[in-house]
């Protein structure tokens, strides 16, 4: 479990984050929405202390992590994190970048001679396989289309086999089917691994398809924390101030109804076979 407690940070004259206050359950899928300058970045940045916050607590299973050399490893251990460029070490094969999640746990030695235990390179495998990309663990990232690097990033960030993993905008630079194929990966593999996901979004629709939990930030404040069906207009209209845009409201919308129309087919479905058992039973 996750616990971030009254989390504030100011740069300076400007507070970017008030009193942010989340608990996020292992293996949850939580999107934040906001528009730009929202404070989405800095709340990830803070989580995992690339920025130390003004105020406020991160506490990972129930201990408060500070910033000492201590708290900030077992922060890193624990906090995995996917950018939106994917980061990966271009030269390098698929594998020694997915490798790269697991020198926390080597000794400095082989980590600098990139020697890697065997049962380390079977992790990254097994990470590979998650996200589909096994088949090209001998090949060098730079000789992968976008979506695959970001597979590839998510598996690297596997690896360190975490108990949190922080997305920012993980999609922002790929078209909308890759998107959907690299948001899927990422939500699969971390319910396989229960890992919990905090993953910053632009795109309401992907918030309302992918996330269990939506959290929407505007000027710096969570001013919606709850179920994607919740998200109504006006939950939209109070993430974004100022909207009014009838596409941005039309997609929730219309995804609202695609969600009912989806569950109600799936409880005629249950319905017909419940009625073709029973129909079975007596015969
Ligand atoms: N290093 C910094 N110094 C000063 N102000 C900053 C710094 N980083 C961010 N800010 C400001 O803090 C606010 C929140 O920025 P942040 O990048 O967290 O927003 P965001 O929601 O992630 O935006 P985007 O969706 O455009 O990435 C903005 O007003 C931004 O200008």
């Amino acid at each position: 479990m996750i616990e971030i407690r009254g989390l504030a940070k100011s740069y300076g004259d400007h507070q970017a984050l008030h009193d942010v206050s989340l608990s996020i359950r292992p293996g949850e899928f939580v999107v934040v929405l906001g528009p730009s300058g929202a404070g989405k970045s800095t709340l990830l940045r803070c989580i995992n202390r690339l920025i130390e916050p003004t105020a406020g607590d991160i506490l990972v299973d129930g201990t408060s992590l500070s910033s000492n050399r201590r708290d900030l490893r077992l922060l890193r251990r624990n906090v995995a994190m996917i950018f939106q460029q994917h980061n990966l070490v271009k030269r390098l094969s698929v594998l020694k970048n997915v490798l790269v999640g697991r020198m926390a746990d080597l000794s400095p030695i082989l980590s600098s001679l990139q020697l890697f235990p065997e049962a380390d390179v079977k992790i990254a495998m097994h990470c590979l396989e998650q996200v589909a990309m096994s088949h090209k663990a001998r090949n060098r990232a730079d000789a992968l289309s976008g979506g695959e690097q970001q597979r590839v990033g998510i598996a690297r960030a596997l690896a360190q086999q975490p108990k949190f993993m922080l997305a920012d905008e993980p999609v922002a630079s790929l078209d909308p089917k890759t998107s959907r194929t690299v948001l899927n990966y990422l939500k699969k593999s971390c319910k396989e691994s229960n890992i919990a996901v905090l993953c910053n979004l632009h795109q309401i629709d992907y918030a309302l398809e992918f996330a269990e939990r939506v959290v929407g930030l505007s000027a710096g404040r969570v001013v919606y924390d709850g179920a994607p069906a919740g998200v109504s207009g006006d939950v939209i209209r109070s993430i974004y101030p100022g909207l009014d845009d009838p596409n941005v409201l039309d997609a929730a919308q219309r995804l609202t109804e695609r969600r009912r129309a989806a569950a109600e087919a799936e409880i005629a479905l249950a319905a017909t076979s419940v009625a073709t058992t029973s129909v079975e039973g007596r015969a």
